[in-house]
């Protein structure tokens, strides 16, 4: 029997199995709690560990041209429990990896059920974990229990922990047509963080405005699940079909305001916009920008279809579409360390949707990693996070401090995401074709994904040898 004293994993959803898998696998013994069936959540419907809540999709299986699948390979590198039964459930579902879910679920449970060093305790736990639990992770995802969820929130103030996601759309900064859009900050006021010159600019004639609002109004909506019907809209983030239906100006005097902003590609009064949609640096590395105000249910479709009406944006590639959900996740740039523990209580390590990624996969490779993170430090080797160039580096790096806080942050900033190419650092050099030419459009957009994912698997190579390099040495 071990003589490590055990890591309590909170919430046996996608995040917390895999944390608890990595951590007995490391040789530390864990308890996982999971309060289903005891107490239920708005979503789940069974008791079985890593249930899927919807879709029985793990996304993309491509790891040489899809973020996603390639964060499934370096799962799979990494001895990932939520891989190895997906895959050993998988239905056919051409290039995407999709699973039978109850086989799924039964096949993770009876594995973490069956390992010597798990212990499944059943039960909520309804508030700050006892003090005597001194490495604990968090993985207790959007629908976090409300009386955990209050303790969390006494722990890290109010604006760090949000009960929903009012999001709006972000794009891939070298899909905007900047013949057309401009960089200029309203009245080119520099802020405390800015330069005068920090937001996308896309103009619009009174005849585009007239037509995207009459778009805006007609657009397909989602409608709220049943126990979404209470989502209160805040101040500040109302969707902006709602905004529209209070009248045909109100958008002209909220988020596409024309006024102290002049486009340096027209002359004369064609320089004045009847309307603007600003579009705002979304990430550190400077290659993501949200649409600013821009937060809607309009179905994706009708997003994708609406959107690319706005001059500059007629060939936008979208890293996420806007929506308006209930989710439970922190402001982990601010309150999460680099190896996703709460600053004001370290022996608190967060995991899953709940640190701000998005996604069964996203959320199964946090507890991965959190799990190897907490295993190594009771084991007395505390672990470098993988490097940003890998899929999970690139995640991880967007939770605990890639995304940036601009001149005007409001308290909901940070938003959680997919992973997707914008939160990996850009390329040092174009592609080439084989005759050394440049490359342009599709080719150019598949040569530089594949740039990306051969990085990537270099470096994750090089990191994981490094750990079993390392854990050989200790033993
Ligand atoms: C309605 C809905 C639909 C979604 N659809 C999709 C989809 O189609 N595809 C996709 O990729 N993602 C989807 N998501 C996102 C999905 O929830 C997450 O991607 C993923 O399940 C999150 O994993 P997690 O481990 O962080 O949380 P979960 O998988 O939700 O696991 C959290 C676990 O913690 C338990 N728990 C909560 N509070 C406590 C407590 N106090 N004590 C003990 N246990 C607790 C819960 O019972 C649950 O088992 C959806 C989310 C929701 C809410």
């Amino acid at each position: 029997m071990s003589k490590l004293s055990p890591i309590h994993v909170i919430g046996g959803g996608l995040a917390g199995s895999e944390a608890a898998w990595q951590i007995a696998n490391a040789g530390v013994p864990v308890v996982l709690h999971e309060m289903r069936p005891v107490r239920g959540t708005d979503a789940h419907k069974t008791d079985g560990l890593a249930e899927l809540v919807c879709s029985n999709s793990f996304r993309s299986d491509d790891a040489r041209t899809n973020a996603v699948g390639l964060l499934h390979a370096e799962m799979r590198r990494l001895g990932s429990l939520v891989m190895r039964c997906g895959d050993a459930n998988q239905v056919p579902a051409g290039g995407a990896l999709a699973v039978d879910r109850d086989a799924f679920s039964a096949a993770v449970t009876q594995a973490l059920d069956a390992h010597p060093l798990v212990t499944i305790e059943r039960g909520e736990i309804a508030g700050l974990p006892p003090a005597e639990w001194d490495s604990v992770i968090v993985a207790t995802g959007p629908l976090t229990s409300p009386a955990l969820a209050e303790a969390i929130l006494q722990l890290t103030g109010e604006t760090s922990l949000a009960f929903f996601d009012a999001i709006a759309p972000i794009v891939h900064r070298d899909s905007i047509d900047m013949d057309v859009a401009w960089f200029q900050s309203r009245y080119d006021k520099a802020g405390p963080g800015g330069t005068g010159a920090d937001y996308i600019n896309c103009p619009m004639t009174r005849e585009q405005y007239e037509a995207f609002v009459d778009g805006l109004l007609a657009g397909e909506k989602t409608s709220f699940k049943g126990w979404e019907l209470n989502t209160p809209y805040f101040d500040g983030c109302l969707p902006i079909e709602v905004m529209a239906e209070r009248g045909r100006e109100t958008l002209r005097h909220g988020p596409m305001k024309p006024f102290g902003l002049t486009n340096p590609h027209k002359e004369g009064p064609a320089a004045k916009s009847y309307a603007i949609v600003q579009l705002r640096q979304d990430n550190a590395l400077g290659t993501l920008y949200n649409m600013v105000g821009f937060q809607t249910k309009l179905k994706h479709g009708a997003q994708v279809e609406l959107f690319r009406t706005i001059p500059g944006l007629e060939n936008a590639e979208f890293a996420r579409l806007g929506g308006l959900h209930r989710n439970t996740y922190l402001n982990s740039p601010v309150v999460l360390d680099p190896a996703l523990r709460l600053k004001a209580q370290p022996r608190l390590r967060f995991a899953g949707q709940i640190t701000g990624c998005e996604g069964y996969v996203e959320s199964a490779a946090m507890g991965l990693l959190a799990g190897r993170l907490a295993a190594a430090e009771r084991l007395g080797s505390p672990l470098t996070p993988p490097p940003a160039d890998t899929a999970m580096g690139a995640l991880l790096n967007h939770i605990t401090g890639g995304h940036i806080a601009t001149i005007d942050e409001g308290p909901r900033s940070f938003q959680p995401m997919n992973v997707n190419f914008g939160l990996f650092p850009p390329l040092t050099e174009a592609p080439k074709g084989e005759d050394g030419k440049k490359l342009k459009g599709t080719a150019k957009a598949i040569a530089r994904k594949m740039a990306i994912t051969d990085r990537a698997r270099v470096a994750m190579e090089t990191w994981a040898a490094a750990q079993e390099g390392g854990r050989v040495a200790a033993e």
